[in-house]
């Protein structure tokens, strides 16, 4: 089980305190000039696949030290076998964590409650191969004898942002199938998505962990209305609608087939779930075997996470690098910057997985926490992003540390592209980090032939003070394994703080609030009647609406 213990009254962390005050004012830049070896020494190599270098960031060997000394005191190992044996670590919903099982293609028994959840594991996997299988072939027939060229998802939250993010990732793996997903309840997304495909070749997959999600369900249901409108035979539902859910009952009130249903159960947190049969979008798109390899992928690092020592064990380095800056530089946000126009929706994804997994105040005691937890998560990817908010991160006030991600071999080789965009992936980190002295704006003055006294005004702006952060994840190819590979770090890297921080990071209660006042709400709108049962500036706006719609 989890330990109970407030990071701050640990030995470590009133080390980390002192240790603060001791090397904050020192630059990343001397920190280089001090130790020819810096790179060497803050990096990793994951199977020869992925290096990761942390040397650009502002610590030392004795601040990795004694952030490992927190782990420990925090009980991170016990923590991770916790998970690892299916322990109810999700307390407040009373509920195991295992997304790793979903990927244990090792196999081993893992059990909840007595029974080896292995079993039901590889009959959902087994039953999403065949699927697809006859999809992809067409042998599976729409209504009208036609076979399937479109899918569209229809879900939310973890049961969209997955499952859409793997799949623009892994474009280049793709069949002749064509995707989408609607996951906003604003009809807009439905009905552009409903323009662009033909009831007689559309299948859709309603995933939704608890089938009782407004958006979800409201979306299916037009889904349906629209086929039925074309197909005049509620027969065709069967052909046409899939559902990807932990519940029968609710999937059979809908009118989907059970058989027609795809497993998965209350131990699969909806952000951790595209492992699960929410990623049968997935395995549409690129094929069983690719989904298989991106299994595969999560599953080395899963045992990567359990297995290596703390001190070269990714995930963990990489949340204490971030807990660093997030409780000692008091860092509100992390950015996500991929080098990688596939991984456009990553940031996206793991803003979900992050700030719904850590962006608690209470703690596992259930008390208010006086300490900062989870971070602010955003990102798009590079070079757009240096055109727009990298001003900001480089010469602003705030700090930000910062993720750098790019893949060495490029999916599509055109021209010099790739050579350019890495350029300017290995670039940004170095200016980052060593920034640009008085002097070097003042020589490349006069360099240029400039006259000082036409200059001088202008140097201060021309200074970068660098001393940003960052991490580097140099991908050797962004392939489905590399990529089950790099989710399944972040994973483990939320998991890791969420221990330290003492908070719970599986469950999402902060969503609840803003559900059952829109449920008070939606049938206050249903007449024309002034409303005055909430608040003043709620009333005004509500029945401001009623007069302007
Ligand atoms: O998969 P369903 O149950 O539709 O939930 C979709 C999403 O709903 C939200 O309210 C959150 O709880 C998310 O964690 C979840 O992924």
């Amino acid at each position: 089980m989890l330990k109970t213990i407030n990071p701050t009254q640990t030995a470590a962390w009133k080390s980390l305190q002192s240790h603060f005050e001791q090397v904050k004012d020192t630059t990343i830049k001397s920190l280089f000039a001090d130790d020819p070896k810096r790179a060497e020494k803050f990096s990793l190599t994951f199977e020869d696949q992925i290096l990761l270098d942390y040397s650009k960031n502002r610590l030392t060997q004795q601040t990795l030290d004694t952030l490992q000394a927190l782990a420990k005191e925090c009980g991170l190992a016990d923590a991770i076998k916790s998970m690892f044996h299916g322990e109810k670590i999700n307390r407040t919903e009373d509920r195991a964590v295992l997304h790793i099982a979903l990927r244990n293609l090792s196999n081993t028994p893992i059990y909840v409650d007595g029974k080896n959840v292995m079993d039901d594991v590889n009959a959902v996997l087994a039953k999403m191969e065949s699927f697809s299988q006859r999809i992809i072939s067409g042998e599976w027939k729409g209504y009208s004898g036609k076979a399937i060229t479109d899918v569209v998802n229809i879900g939310i939250g973890g049961s969209d942002l997955g499952p859409f993010m793997v799949t623009e990732a892994l474009r280049p793996y793709k069949n002749h199938l064509t995707m989408h997903f609607v996951s906003n309840i604003d009809g807009t997304q439905m009905v552009e998505t409903l323009k662009k495909v033909n009831p007689e070749t559309t299948l859709f997959l309603v995933a939704s962990k608890t089938f009782t999600t407004q958006e979800t369900m409201t979306n299916a249901q037009s889904a349906r209305d629209w086929l039925l409108k074309s197909a005049k035979d509620d027969k065709a539902v069967a052909k046409h609608f899939v559902a990807l859910s932990t519940n029968t009952k609710e999937v059979e009130k809908f009118g989907i087939d059970t058989a027609n249903m795809f497993e998965f159960w209350d131990w699969v947190g909806g952000r951790y779930s595209l492992w699960s049969a929410i990623g049968l979008s997935i395995v549409l798109s690129i094929g069983f075997d690719n989904f298989k390899q991106l299994l595969a992928g999560a599953h080395s690092v899963d045992q990567h996470f359990a297995h290596t020592a703390p001190e070269k064990n990714i995930p963990v380095i990489l949340a204490l690098i971030n807990l660093w800056y997030n409780n000692f530089f008091d860092a509100q946000t992390e950015a996500i910057l991929p080098y990688d126009q596939y991984l456009h929706r990553f940031a996206a994804y793991f803003q979900q997985g992050n700030m719904e997994s850590n962006g608690k105040y209470v703690d596992r005691n259930g008390h208010k926490v006086d300490y900062s937890t989870g971070p602010v998560i955003w990102g798009e990817p590079g070079t757009n992003g240096q055109h727009a908010f990298y001003q900001l991160i480089h010469q602003g006030t705030k700090l930000i540390p910062c993720d750098f991600i790019a893949p060495a071999i490029s999916h599509n080789p055109l021209g010099d592209h790739h050579e350019k965009l890495l350029s300017n992936f290995f670039a940004q980190t170095e200016a980052l980090a060593f920034g640009k002295t008085k002097q070097d704006v003042e020589q490349e003055f006069l360099a240029a032939g400039k006259k000082w006294e036409d200059v001088k005004d202008v140097v201060p702006f021309k200074v970068f003070e660098g001393n940003r952060p960052t991490n580097s994840f140099l991908v050797k190819e962004m392939t489905p394994y590399t990529l089950g590979a790099l989710i399944a770090i972040y994973e483990h890297k939320i998991f890791t703080q969420g221990v330290i921080w003492n908070i719970f990071s599986f469950d999402q209660w902060g969503v609840e609030l803003g559900k059952q006042l829109a449920g008070r709400i939606l049938p206050e709108l249903e007449n024309d009647e002034s409303i005055h049962s909430h608040d003043v500036s709620t009333n005004r706006l509500i029945n401001q609406y009623k007069t302007w719609r």
